[in-house]
């Protein structure tokens, strides 16, 4: 959609600060003609206008409202570098299907905003224009940040590369679990669960999101009583193993006394909710750097603001959030298990993790390429509602470096906890040695795992509980430019 030159910028400055209201397009924030810098900040927002509003005016609004303006011409703006630091709104386009709705691209220039600080940024990007009147939607669905402003940041601590090194597992997926029940289980019973998990076959365990310091387990029992399981499934099976210790708590100094604990007790890793918010994040990052810890990041609370299409913000850009403000494992989704996901939009959250130059790509929800400049690669973490019998497809959308994640498919297996982690243990090898040897997984994904099945109990017990269980849904958040399929 061309620039509607009828509503551009006012050029005469007697008008243009003239005290009253203009269009926003009036005041400078939208110019159809602007070429972005390398060095802009830029964000693609869905925007759907109140009826009777122009579209060109409402992408005019967000880059106001999300960058200097208010509703009125101010005259203070004269005593700043207005004509740099107001955004504009460059481009707008109708939405493939689906009416009513507009892409709209927004350029900020870099000095809008301070380094390192993801508090910053998003003070500006969302900081008011999901609430604004004249939108009757809104959402962010993407966004480029310039390579000086990625240089700010100090990105995961340990990264891909390192947390490899570190717990000598190379060429296939990690394996873990969530313990379960959620809630209620004692220290003691709490550690047995974990124990069973590690011995079983699986590298880590996790604490759930909830999992703080709960009447039923103080969070010290916990921190030690999942180190002793820890430490004597390392050393019963020769591997190193880790338990995300869930240290999120109520304030920053509580967080840091449990990071301390878990450090002293010889943990690998530790982990903290979303929730917590981007300065924690942050802070609790650069604690991981100067302790040798792995960070990881359940995404609790996402789906409030992440899966509606039409308003919110989408997970690739909380994920491009992540990686800048420095976590190594981040849960990104499954796209065949309990939780939404469809299977190419949650691809493209993985290549923003994993990749070193994220590429333009519209069929996965990529709308930019994004350098990351060196910043370390993010794990990208497969949880929810996923069992053995979906190793072939997890490994096809996903590749090696993921964390497989069965918490029900390890916990609930009728055999026992030990058994369900032999199970996903033997269905991950037997698949990734069959992908290795040129088999076709995404076809043979089942023979292959009935093979297996043959000399491995456990495996075919999985497979006759759940072999059968699908979750299958429409996803909500799909993309615009090519149909979905699902792969449950
Ligand atoms: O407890 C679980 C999964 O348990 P189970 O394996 O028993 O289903 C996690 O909280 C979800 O993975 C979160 O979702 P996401 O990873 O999408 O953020
Ligand atoms: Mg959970």
């Amino acid at each position: 959609m061309g620039a509607d030159a009828a509503i551009g910028q006012i050029k005469d400055a007697k008008k243009r600060y003239a005290a009253g209201v203009l269009k926003y397009a009036q005041m400078g924030y939208w110019d159809g003609d602007y070429q972005p810098k390398d060095t802009d900040v830029l964000a693609l927002f869905r925007v759907t206008p109140q009826a009777g509003v122009d579209p060109v005016e409402a992408a005019a609004a967000v880059a106001g409202e999300s960058s200097t303006a208010t509703w009125t011409v101010v005259w203070t703006d004269r005593l700043t570098a207005a004509d740099a630091y107001r955004a504009k709104a460059y481009k707008v386009e109708p939405v493939p299907g689906q009416s009513g709705q507009y892409f709209c691209w927004v350029a900020y220039d870099l000095d809008l905003f301070e380094e390192g600080s993801i508090a910053n940024l998003t003070a500006s990007i969302i900081g008011n224009v999901f609430s604004f009147k004249p939108l009757k939607a809104c959402r962010l669905e993407d966004m480029r940040l310039p390579v000086a402003y990625v240089k700010t940041f100090r990105g995961p601590p340990t990264g891909i590369v390192v947390e490899r090194e570190r717990l000598d597992k190379f060429g296939r997926p990690l394996l873990g679990a969530t313990t379960k029940p959620k809630l209620g289980l004692s220290g003691k019973n709490y550690g047995r669960v974990v124990y069973e998990a590690l011995k079983g076959g699986l590298d880590f365990v996790k604490d759930d999101e909830n999992i703080n310091s709960q009447p039923f387990m103080h969070w010290r029992d916990r921190f030690l009583y999942c180190m002793e399981a820890v430490n004597k499934a390392q050393a019963e099976t020769g591997e190193v193993k880790g338990h995300y210790l869930n240290i999120t708590a109520g304030t920053m100094e509580e967080m840091y006394r449990r990071a301390e604990l878990a450090r002293e007790l010889g943990s690998c890793i530790v982990m903290v909710d979303l929730i917590v918010g981007w300065t924690a994040i942050q802070s609790i990052s650069n604690w991981c750097r100067e302790n040798d810890m792995v960070l990881h990041m359940h995404r609790a609370g996402h789906g409030t603001y992440t899966r509606q299409k039409g308003h919110g913000i989408s997970f690739r850009v909380i994920a491009k959030w992540l990686r800048l403000a420095g976590v190594d494992h981040l849960h990104a989704g499954t796209a065949v298990g309990k939780l939404e996901g469809d299977p190419m939009t949650v691809q493209g959250y993985y290549n923003v993790c994993r990749e070193m130059t994220t590429k333009t790509d519209y069929t996965r929800g990529l709308f930019f390429d994004q350098e990351w400049a060196g910043l370390r690669k993010v794990m990208p973490v497969a949880s929810g509602g996923i069992h053995a019998g979906q190793m072939h497809q997890l490994i096809d959308l996903f590749g090696d470096d993921v964390v497989l994640q069965f918490g029900g498919g390890t916990i609930g297996h009728p055999d026992g906890i030990q058994a369900g982690a032999t199970a996903n243990r033997v269905a991950l090898e037997a698949m990734v040695l069959a992908r290795n040897e040129g088999r076709d997984i995404a076809k043979e994904g089942p023979e292959i795992l009935i093979e297996a099945a043959k000399w491995c109990r456990p495996l075919r017990a999985a497979l006759d509980t759940w072999g059968e269980v699908t979750f299958d849904y429409a996803s909500t958040d799909t993309s615009d430019f090519v149909p979905t399929a699902s792969v449950a």
